[in-house]
């Protein structure tokens, strides 16, 4: 698939964290399979050290979005520029998109443009990192030995490519028991140090999504994107969950970008929301900012013009959700009398 080039933004001067120093950049970026069009131009940051949000109803394109930056599916249009290091580098993203590159190394860090690069290389050298909406671990071998899994590649360099590990190299065996301290670290961020030895499959499922979040950090991403990682969890491991990505935020330097549904986890955790419907930005802001936002009241409820006209009674949810005033801002049409001073339907509407 063609992947049209885009010209770098000028969102300089703006107020917001994640448009002045964004971690993660999409532009213009379209998704078609076939006549489908699974995204829809869709621009947005993700700001550095910050936990953003990609939420909207069902089948919005939220996954689309991620297997695109993750580099699961070639985009059909757009760019998404991960940036390691402050700012927005726009002239090391300029030079690579006029010369046809896909990375560069810049006094602040690196540039990198991923719908340019394969999967493997958006892991290990752009340094993104994901976990998948039905868990995805080795559930035959150990908690710990899924962390080492990991690890393998830079084990694998540490050991020469197999010889040096079977020698027992000081430089392997030195990278080997790095490998294992981190393992451990990440342990006891999640709380399963005490079943490091268990298989994975045994663990109960809250502790398989911390185990997995806990594998993503082993590789030391910079943006670490989860889809739903809620999903599945009580209440409690729902809460320890807020509390690992929030200790993330504060004590490394990933930033997080997620897809969920559980609007608890969503507001109380997230730094930026930015709303999908259709394939479609409908909201873009902080959590109060977007909770607020009629549009996204109005994709949640799930209406449109046609279905208001056709049925007065969700006109009159809709008005009595949002008012009348917000509903008017978000460009939909509420025939008139449909809806009394109390949002009740009236009989003649
Ligand atoms: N590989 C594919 N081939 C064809 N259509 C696809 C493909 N992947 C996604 N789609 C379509 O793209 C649209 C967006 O799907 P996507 O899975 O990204 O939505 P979503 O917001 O993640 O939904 P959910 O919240 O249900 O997971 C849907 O209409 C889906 O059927």
């Amino acid at each position: 698939m063609a992947v049209a080039a885009v010209q770098a933004p000028d969102v300089t001067g703006t107020q917001n964290s994640w448009d002045n120093d964004p971690a993660l950049t999409v532009e213009h970026l379209t998704m078609r399979f076939g006549g489908l069009v699974a995204i829809n131009d869709l621009s947005f940051n993700v700001g550095r050290g910050e936990i953003t949000a990609l939420i909207g109803p069902n089948g919005a394109g939220k996954t689309t979005v991620f297997n695109c930056v993750t580099g699961f599916y070639k985009p059909t249009e757009g760019r998404i520029a991960m940036r390691h290091g402050p700012g927005q580098q726009l002239d090391a993203i300029r030079q690579l998109t006029a010369g046809g590159l896909k990375s560069q190394k810049t006094p602040e860090g690196g540039v990198f443009l991923l719908e340019r690069m394969p999967d493997f290389e958006i892991s290990q050298k752009a340094k993104v990192a994901r976990t998948f909406q039905n868990i995805r671990l080795f559930g035959g071998m150990t908690v710990l030995e899924n962390l080492l899994v990991a690890q393998h590649n830079r084990l694998m360099v540490a050991s020469g490519f197999t010889l040096g590990g079977i020698v027992g190299l000081p430089g392997f065996r030195k990278a080997e028991q790095e490998a294992i301290d981190k393992a451990v670290y990440w342990l006891e961020q999640v709380r399963l140090i005490d079943r490091a030895d268990d298989p994975a499959a045994d663990l109960p499922y809250g502790d398989q999504r911390r185990l997995e979040i806990a594998r993503a950090m082993c590789t030391e991403p910079l943006l670490l994107c989860l889809d739903e990682p809620a999903a599945g969890l009580n209440p409690r491991e729902s809460s320890e969950l807020n509390e690992l990505l929030q200790y993330i935020r504060k004590n490394h330097e990933t930033s997080i970008l997620l897809i969920e549904h559980d609007m608890g986890v969503v507001m109380e955790i997230s730094d930026h929301i930015i709303v999908l419907d259709y394939g479609v930005k409908i909201s873009d802001g902080d959590a109060n900012f977007v909770r607020n936002d009629p549009r996204v009241i109005a994709a949640y409820l799930g209406v449109d013009d046609e279905e208001i006209e056709e049925q007065p009674e969700i006109a009159a949810l809709v008005v009595q959700a949002i008012g009348e005033e917000a509903v008017e801002e978000a460009g939909l049409t509420i025939p008139k009398g449909t809806v009394d001073e109390d949002g009740k339907t009236g009989g003649d509407a």
